[in-house]
């Protein structure tokens, strides 16, 4: 089967999986607006191209945080790899590795980020870092990735609760007995008694987490701290004056808050706040390379994909990674080149205008 587009994975993925993880994959909360309204909102985005621009040789390179990526999109965390491929998150390590772009490792990845440094030694890695309430537990994950050579914290800021995604719920959703959370494997045998979630220990994630941890992150780790999960200026605006090195625009894949606003939405206001004092990234709906010129349009330095990825795992593992991966950038320079652009850098607000439909 030839997969042209993003949305073939999708369907492969819906067709191959089993319904609960299909299910759980494909989750929002509630009634998934803000899921959807992902996807709608960069629809609404119409652009302007310009042409007669001599766009004969074009490149997609950028950086992120210092370091050279051949195009502008990247892996963001999504947990229990193992589900969609055996290999599970050593295949997707070996595929963006392969392609030189940027892969945020899950706190909840199914395979331990040792095992996932073994297999692709020279990726280019983010770690994403849910705040416990047990702090050891979050300080012992950072000083292991540190020493792993990650090369910045993801601190997702958007979980105090864990949204209802109701056909979780329906399915009782939870990880199969063989597959593990291995981060943590024997870390959290002293909370069994408490009402578990996906079969991950209940009650674990601490929901008082402010401002302030990220001050406390600073003191335990000399990495860049990414803040995932800002929706707003005046939060941004706090991101900036608490010292952070980024920000991903986020909700979750509209898995959290149902009724927030669509990502590739709220972006445009937070990249007037931060005024290029901080870089920021986007996801949320991304599904074509015009999606990615849109968001860099927009002002994202760098966009992640979160469910198109386990769709690639859930067709050919590595490969099928890989292939969403190279389908999204051959899609990307294709529209960067229609709309009149050599390189990243001719990318600018100028070329969007929101439709009024
Ligand atoms: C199945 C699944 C698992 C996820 N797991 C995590 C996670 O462990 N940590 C996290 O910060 N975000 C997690 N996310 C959110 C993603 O990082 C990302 O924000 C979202 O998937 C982007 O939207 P997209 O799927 O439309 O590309 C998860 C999302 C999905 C779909
Ligand atoms: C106990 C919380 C599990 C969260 C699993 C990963 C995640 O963030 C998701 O959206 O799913």
């Amino acid at each position: 089967m030839a997969m042209v587009c993003l949305t073939d994975f999708e369907e492969y993925a819906k067709e191959h999986l089993s319904k609960a993880t299909w299910d759980y994959y494909a989750a929002g909360a509630d009634e998934c607006c803000t899921r959807d309204d992902n996807l709608l909102a960069y629809k609404r985005i119409r652009l302007r191209p310009r042409v007669l621009r001599d766009v004969s040789v074009s490149d997609t390179r950028t950086t992120v945080q210092g370091t050279e990526m051949s195009f502008p999109v990247g892996i963001a965390p999504t947990a229990f790899h193992c589900l969609a491929w055996q290999e599970g998150e050593i295949a997707t390590a070996r595929a963006t590795e392969a392609l030189n772009t940027c892969y945020i490792t899950s706190t909840y990845s199914t395979c331990s980020v040792e095992e996932i440094v073994a297999a692709a030694p020279n990726g280019y890695r983010w770690f994403q870092l849910y705040m416990y309430r047990d702090r050891k537990l979050s300080e012992q994950l950072v000083h292991r990735v540190e020493a792993l050579g990650y090369k910045a914290l993801v601190f997702t800021v958007d979980v105090p609760y864990t949204g209802k995604r109701r056909n979780d719920i329906r399915n009782q959703f939870r990880l199969p007995r063989h597959l593990k959370v291995k981060n943590f494997e024997g870390e959290f045998q002293q909370e069994t008694s408490v009402p578990e979630e996906y079969g991950i220990p209940g009650n674990t994630l601490d929901p008082s987490i402010s401002w302030k941890d990220i001050y406390w992150l600073q003191s335990i780790t000399h990495l860049p701290i990414i803040v995932k999960g800002i929706l707003t200026k005046e939060d941004a605006e706090l991101a900036v004056e608490h010292g952070v090195q980024g920000i991903i625009v986020s909700n979750h894949g509209g898995r959290q808050l149902d009724g927030g606003p669509a990502s590739i939405d709220a972006l445009v206001e937070i990249v007037d706040v931060v005024a290029g004092r901080i870089e920021i990234y986007v996801d949320g709906g991304i599904r074509t390379g015009s999606d990615v010129l849109k968001a860099l349009a927009l002002g994202a330095k760098y966009v992640f994909i979160g469910r198109p990825a386990v769709w690639g795992l859930a067709y050919k593992g590595e490969e099928g990674v890989r292939e969403v991966l190279q389908i999204l950038n051959d899609e990307f320079r294709l529209s960067m080149a229609l709309a009149g652009c050599r390189n990243v850098a001719e990318i600018n607000r100028n070329l969007v205008q929101f439709s009024k439909l």
